[in-house]
């Protein structure tokens, strides 16, 4: 702003020497700021047209008079007392300040004052140039009102919310107060939503967040992350960890009392509950806002698991298994590619001892060299879908075997058996994989078994009745495994074209010793005679065990006391040697 720009000397305004100089002072001043001179007590002496046009005064109205009556009240007491104090000190300020129009209008105006001097360095004049920046304000507010609220609740978003969090972890106040972060998911919110429309999912979310900002004192912060995701911050808990998450158990109680009343929603009475995670932490401590949003995240989807509608704390330990999880979920993509998989195989001998049989079980050897149990990798491969490649692995290699072994003298004719699971079995393409696989390798169908669970027989009886079918038509075989530890209904398991019942070894174990064991291997034997099935015992250790089972009926055994599972060469030596 020219005018007021070099403050020591004394300005042309003040003591213009020519007219050309004049002239151009005159146009200067009727630039399109507001401005506004004043002599050296700070009455206005002059104003130019935008000055008019901003606030709203004429000239005659404003002139001998102080700027005082262009105050807004809405600053704090020292605020004119600094600026001020900044002006004698530096000859000039500028900053954004409030004042009134005539009509009352309060509006945001962009001010600059600077004094001007005579030559003996005494201030002569004020010269005050004024932009109302009410528009642009009013783009700045919508701008950050975007960038830090979220547009339906008016509740600070993401952004917002981590940048409190980063606040309060860089506190150095209440060091020894427990602040908590609670994260809030709506269960079953995605149903509403696609059930009853957006629109009364939005008026759903609006109650949520009114009747979350109503449970919480006034200093907490509640925010919404997105969908229908909330993050409650509260401070100032007590400085004990127990009393801190007694606090917190309260707090979580009145949320889940408020958002469990119903809801009405437009012409819809409506039901919701929320699943709560909360993790407790200090401030001025780590961890990072992103690892403490995570935690409290971790929390509600044990909420989740445990069966909705309710609240958990976040723990360490539970933190540890998911990232060891994760871990073993990446390493077990990449395993098949990497070919870590190797299959081992265990006997399986008739009443003389003689091998009839054996049994594939999947090995995964890591990178490292540690062997990972299947009991430890089998599960995460069913959650992830893995089960399925894996599962055509397992065929395919058993099948190779199979055909390998025709060239094996006194391997020939034994039948491997392979566990299915039961999302690979419930594949509808999944008789057409293993005749594939049979096909594929030219093997004796005959020589193949699929061992079954029980899981298999809970849904769609009926499909997996006519797979089985099929597959025993072509001369595949069938085992139930685990028998005894699942819920087959008599009814289906006549129906079924099974070949073999596997006894669960959790009944061999004991048998010696508990009576009830052998009460129930004593009826399983039996069913399976009336089935005309076969029976055979796994998880065998001792040779106790074995005469046990022999005098209860059973003819076949699969256990340590025969052979652990080994490596293909280790288990030809044992048949053929
Ligand atoms: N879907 C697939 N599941 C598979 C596959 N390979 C294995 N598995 C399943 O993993 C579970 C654990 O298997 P594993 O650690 O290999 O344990 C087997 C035997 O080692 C063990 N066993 C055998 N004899 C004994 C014994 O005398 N004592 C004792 N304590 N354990 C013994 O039992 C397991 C055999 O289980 P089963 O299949 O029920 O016959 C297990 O559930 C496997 O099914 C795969 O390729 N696909």
């Amino acid at each position: 702003m020219t005018l007021t720009s070099s403050a020591r000397a004394p300005a042309q305004i003040a003591a213009p020497d020519t007219e050309a100089a004049l002239r151009l002072a005159a146009t200067v001043f009727e630039a399109a700021q507001g401005m506004m001179v004043t002599d050296a007590r700070g009455r206005i002496m002059r104003v130019n047209q935008a000055f008019v046009r901003i606030t709203g005064y004429s000239p005659e109205e404003v002139l001998g008079q102080t700027p005082n009556l262009l105050s807004s009240g809405r600053h704090v007491p020292g605020f004119y007392a600094s600026m001020w104090a900044a002006i004698v000190r530096d000859g000039k300020w500028e900053g954004e300040i409030w004042n009134r129009r005539k009509n009352g209008e309060v509006y945001p105006e962009h001010l600059s004052i600077t004094a001007v001097y005579d030559e003996d360095g005494k201030i002569t004049n004020y010269v005050a140039s004024l932009t109302d920046i009410t528009l642009s304000k009013a783009a700045n507010d919508e701008i950050r009102s975007l960038a830090f609220y979220d547009p339906l609740t008016q509740l600070p978003n993401r952004r917002l919310l981590l940048d409190r969090l980063r606040q309060v972890l860089s506190a150095s106040n209440h060091h020894d107060r427990y602040c908590a972060l609670m994260f809030i998911d709506l269960d079953n919110f995605k149903t509403l939503n696609d059930t009853l429309g957006h629109n009364v999912g939005d008026q759903l979310l609006l109650q949520v967040a009114e009747r979350l900002q109503s449970s919480l004192r006034k200093g907490d912060t509640v925010a919404r992350l997105g969908g229908d995701e909330f993050v409650v911050l509260v401070e100032g808990l007590s400085s004990g960890a127990e009393e801190a998450a007694g606090e917190i158990e309260t707090l979580g109680a009145k949320i889940l009392a408020a958002l469990n009343r119903p809801y009405e929603l437009g012409n819809h009475n409506c039901r919701s509950t929320p699943s709560i995670g909360a993790t407790l932490f200090h401030n001025g401590q780590p961890p990072e806002p992103d690892e403490l949003l995570m935690q409290a995240d971790i929390a509600m989807y044990q909420a989740k698991q445990a069966g909705r509608n309710g609240m958990r704390f976040f723990d360490r330990q539970m933190q540890d298994r998911i990232s060891e999880r994760a871990k073993l979920e990446n390493d077990l993509r990449h395993a098949m590619e990497r070919h870590q998989f190797a299959l081992h195989y265990q006997v399986q001998v008739d009443a003389h001892g003689k091998a009839h049989g054996a049994e594939a079980l999947l090995r995964w050897r890591r990178a490292d060299g540690s062997w990972v149990p299947p009991a430890s990798f089998i599960p995460l491969a069913e959650e992830t879908g893995l089960i399925l490649p894996i599962g055509h692995w397992v065929l395919n290699a058993a099948c190779a075997q199979i055909k390998e072994w025709q060239s094996v003298p006194g391997m020939e004719q034994l039948i491997l058996a392979i566990n299915v699971s039961a999302q690979q079995f419930r594949q509808p393409d999944f008789g057409d994989v293993v005749r594939a696989a049979v096909e594929r390798h030219g093997i004796d169908p005959r020589l193949l078994k699929l061992e079954l669970t029980e899981g298999v027989l809970l849904e769609k009886i009926e499909e997996t009745i006519s797979c089985m079918h099929a597959l025993r038509a072509i001369g595949v075989r069938f085992a139930l495994d685990d028998f005894g530890t699942g819920y087959s209904s008599l009814q289906y398991l006549k129906r079924l074209p099974l070949n073999q019942l596997k006894i669960d070894q959790s009944f061999v174990r004991d048998l010696a010793s508990d009576s009830s064991d052998q009460v129930i291997v004593r009826t399983i034997i039996a069913m399976a005679r009336s089935l005309q099935l076969d029976v055979i015992a796994e998880g065998v250790e001792t040779e106790a065990q074995r005469v046990l089972l022999e005098e209860l009926g059973c003819r076949r055994y699969q256990g340590y006391l025969y052979s652990r599972p080994v490596p293909e060469p280790q288990l030809r030596a044992l048949i053929t040697e």
